[in-house]
């Protein structure tokens, strides 16, 4: 799509978007920093696009546990000013959120209707920043999305490359569940939003997209370990054992059927796309 500004391009989304839109508006941090989120609209303003995703975000989950108000400008603040500006301009707004708006109590899919209940700072923050973008109005869509993944991020499967390649045990939290979610993936689902979103404006609201199929980190980690030459072992053990600042949800499956019935969209096989990136990343240790 010609016209398009994209925030976040440095990220693992961002990146992929460019590589799928490279004519897209792409400023970076330096050229816009969202901790001063009015310069947002200043620069919709100026540049005029006809969409706009934003792929930004403060996504430091522990860090964010001590700098909560460094978050909540990046993660709340700055998306309200896009989607009030957006809303101005009469363009389509994509915002990407999280499985961590979730408080991951019970098995089932949560659904984009199902109420959130955040357990920590980013999680609040993003929630924040959902609500800010409903309240300014216009045609956005917020899409959330989880444990997502590529092959120049520095993400789970950068850290299990790692660490495996230094020891022989691993362990691994076994009972939070979510699914995988590769940025290509994502970027391509943001792009066929942002474009259905133009002819069809009452397709706005809260979508959910990630990959099947839904996994623990421990078996996400040996599927990851197993597309390598090692012999890691992934030891399973509870999140009780893994003590970190921010509490993650146990279950973090998404429902993307809306997403699917509304813009075509099919949750991504992880496992076909972690062959090409693990020995992509293994190339660049
Ligand atoms: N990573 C994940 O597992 C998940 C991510 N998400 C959401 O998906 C979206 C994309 O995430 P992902 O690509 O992984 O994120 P990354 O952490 O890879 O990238 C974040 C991007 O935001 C930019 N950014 C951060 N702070 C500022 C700032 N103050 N001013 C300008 N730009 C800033 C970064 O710029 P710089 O390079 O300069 O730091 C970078 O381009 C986010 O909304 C995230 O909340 C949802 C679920 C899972
Ligand atoms: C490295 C390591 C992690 N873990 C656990 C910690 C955590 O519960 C899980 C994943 O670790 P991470 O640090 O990658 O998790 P985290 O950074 O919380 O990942 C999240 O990032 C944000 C941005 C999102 O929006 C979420 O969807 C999700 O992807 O694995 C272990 O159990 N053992 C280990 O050795
Ligand atoms: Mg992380």
């Amino acid at each position: 799509m010609t016209g398009v500004l994209i925030f976040g391009a440095t990220g693992q989304l961002g990146k992929a978007l460019v590589r799928q839109s490279p004519q897209a508006h792409a400023p970076s941090r330096a050229d816009i920093d969202l901790s001063s989120p009015e310069d947002c609209a200043d620069a919709i303003l100026e540049y005029r696009p006809k969409a706009i995703i934003n792929a930004a975000a403060y996504t430091a989950v522990d860090r964010a546990e001590e700098d909560e108000a460094t978050a909540h400008l990046i993660n709340a603040t700055a998306p309200g000013v896009m989607a009030r500006t957006a809303a101005t301009l009469g363009i389509p707004f994509v915002h990407v959120s999280t499985d961590y708006v979730f408080d991951g109590s019970g098995q089932s899919p949560w659904t984009p209707e199902d109420q959130p209940n955040p357990l920590g700072a980013y999680g609040r923050t993003k929630r924040a920043g959902e609500i800010a973008v409903l309240q300014a109005g216009g045609c956005p869509v917020i899409l959330r999305t989880s444990w997502v993944f590529s092959a120049d991020g520095i993400n789970f499967v950068h850290a299990i490359l790692r660490l495996s390649a230094e020891r022989d045990q691993l362990s691994i939290v076994a009972d939070q569940i979510g699914g995988p979610t590769p940025a290509s993936a994502l970027a391509t689902a943001c792009l066929t939003i942002a474009n259905t979103l133009r002819a069809a404006p009452e397709k706005a609201g809260i979508y959910h997209y990630s990959g099947s199929p839904d996994v623990s980190w421990a078996e996400y980690a040996r599927a990851i370990v197993a597309r390598t030459q090692r012999q890691t072992h992934i030891e399973d053990i509870m999140t009780t054992q893994y003590p970190t600042p921010a509490k993650r949800p146990l279950n973090s499956r998404l429902s993307c059927n809306s997403t699917t019935t509304t813009f075509g969209l099919n949750r991504p096989d992880w496992r076909k796309i972690l062959d090409d990136v693990v020995p992509e990343m293994e190339a660049q240790r």
